[in-house]
């Protein structure tokens, strides 16, 4: 690979000129107030170092899932605020992307600044499938920087996206490798890249179609998977066992059997939970009691009982195996953290994380948002991603968009 780098971009001089930063600001709000600010922070290093060398820095990011038109409720307003308080920097703001809020602001960009632009996902041609829609985005974007300027991908947790801001933009001007990409590719290299054995990955979340695939590549790596969360349902359907009205994706039940057969002929050992909580509703006052995992429908609540979260014998199963691994990656909440209830499984297994003296890597926007919110640090790991599909997508081999374009 041949991928110009940020250091590269700083000596060729940046003072005066604009460069134009992808950053990943899509943290999650509540009350228009940003919970989790994980990925603010962590886009500052880049921002700030180009700022020292007397840039004009103009910011694309975007919030949440807009339909392609402007929507208050996923305005980066909050964000951006959020990026003013804690950056050593003044931030502007321009409440639109390419029209003229951010023209008149990028025009009068003093060196040394930073400028964010409105979510880039209210435009429509921001993530078309049409390329000269994107292509046409692009060259906007471009524009706003005199049309010499250049372009810093620094955004890792977008990088899996073909997008107008991540991919062509990168067609357009000169592209360039941002720090925050560098430092998490070389982690997660390490991942792919002979990891240090015995290798535990454990996965759980609620979103179990995309993170089959993972499994699949990861199966030839670790020495074992510990699943967890909305997945498991899943498997101990596999297994032939009753899972009441708990998460499940029907359609992909001989999939797993599949997965489950060939891990034991590759020595990869899953580990499934022995026991789960079961609750009457979804909800964070909602009754509930341990049950066998190959039992659930036992449970007071019968057939109607929802699974939300590993059970504490499980837990400290998951939390041993964690604990005594050389390399551990983990996605996925272990049950609904959000429920003060059902967060005992995702306690656990932060916690053996923390003890484990080897790598340690946690993936994915709920999982950094869970660690955070049940008061463990980002030093109680040897890394926290910022990105949740792109950690995945690059763990499943994939190509990643974002990557492959800065290497053309
Ligand atoms: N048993 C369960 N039933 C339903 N939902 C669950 C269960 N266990 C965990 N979850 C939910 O899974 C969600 C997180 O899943 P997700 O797959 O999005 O995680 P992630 O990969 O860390 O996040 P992201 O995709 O944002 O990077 C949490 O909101 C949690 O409440
Ligand atoms: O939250 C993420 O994983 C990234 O910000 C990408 O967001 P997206 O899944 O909406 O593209």
């Amino acid at each position: 690979m041949t991928i110009k780098t940020l250091d590269e971009l700083i000596s060729d001089g940046v003072d005066n000129r604009y460069v134009l930063v992808r950053s990943d600001l899509n943290v999650p709000l509540a009350d228009g107030k940003v919970t989790d600010d994980g990925r603010i922070r962590a886009s500052i290093p880049t921002l700030q170092l180009l700022v020292e060398h007397g840039a004009k820095v103009i910011v694309m990011a975007h919030l949440g899932r807009p339909k392609g038109q402007p929507d208050e409720k996923y305005s980066l307003r909050p964000a951006v605020d959020r990026l003013d308080e804690l950056a050593p920097f003044a931030v502007e703001f321009a409440d639109d992307v390419t029209g003229p809020s951010a023209v008149e602001r990028a025009g009068t960009l003093a060196a040394g600044s930073v400028l964010v632009l409105q979510n880039i996902r209210f435009d429509p041609r921001e993530t078309s499938k049409d390329d000269a829609q994107r292509m046409e985005l692009a060259r906007e974007l471009a524009a706003l920087t005199g049309g010499s300027g250049a372009y810093v991908d620094d955004a890792f947790g977008a990088v899996h996206r073909k997008h107008a801001s991540v991919y062509d933009i990168a067609e357009v001007l000169p592209a360039y490798e941002g720090n925050l990409v560098r430092s998490e590719l070389e982690v997660l290299s390490r991942l792919t890249t002979d990891p240090a054995k015995p290798y535990v990955v454990v996965l759980g979340g609620s979103k179990v179609s995309d993170k089959l695939a993972v499994i699949e590549n990861l199966m030839t790596r670790a020495d074992s998977l510990l699943i967890g969360g909305g997945m498991v349902f899943t498997f101990l359907a596999a297994q032939g066992h009753k899972v009441g009205a708990s998460l499940l994706e029907e359609d992909q039940i001989e999939t797993v059997k599949g997965y489950l057969s060939r891990g034991a002929e590759l020595g990869c050992e899953f580990v499934l939970p022995t026991d789960i909580v079961v609750a009457d509703k979804f909800a964070a006052d909602a009754e509930h009691e341990v049950v066998p995992a190959d039992a659930m429908e036992d449970s007071r609540f019968g057939a109607a009982g929802i699974g939300l979260d590993i059970g504490p014998d499980s837990a400290r199963t998951f939390a041993d195996r964690i604990a005594s691994g050389a390399t551990v990656f983990w996605n996925g909440p272990m049950g609904v953290f959000e429920f003060d209830a059902f967060a005992g499984g995702t306690k656990a297994v932060a916690e053996g994380l923390k003890q484990c003296s080897g790598l340690t890597v946690v993936g994915g926007g709920d999982s950094a948002a869970a660690v955070r919110k049940l008061g463990f640090s980002d030093s109680d790991f040897s890394h926290i991603s910022t990105g949740g599909g792109a950690s995945l997508e690059y763990l499943e081999g994939k190509e990643l968009p974002g990557i492959a374009v800065l290497d053309k």
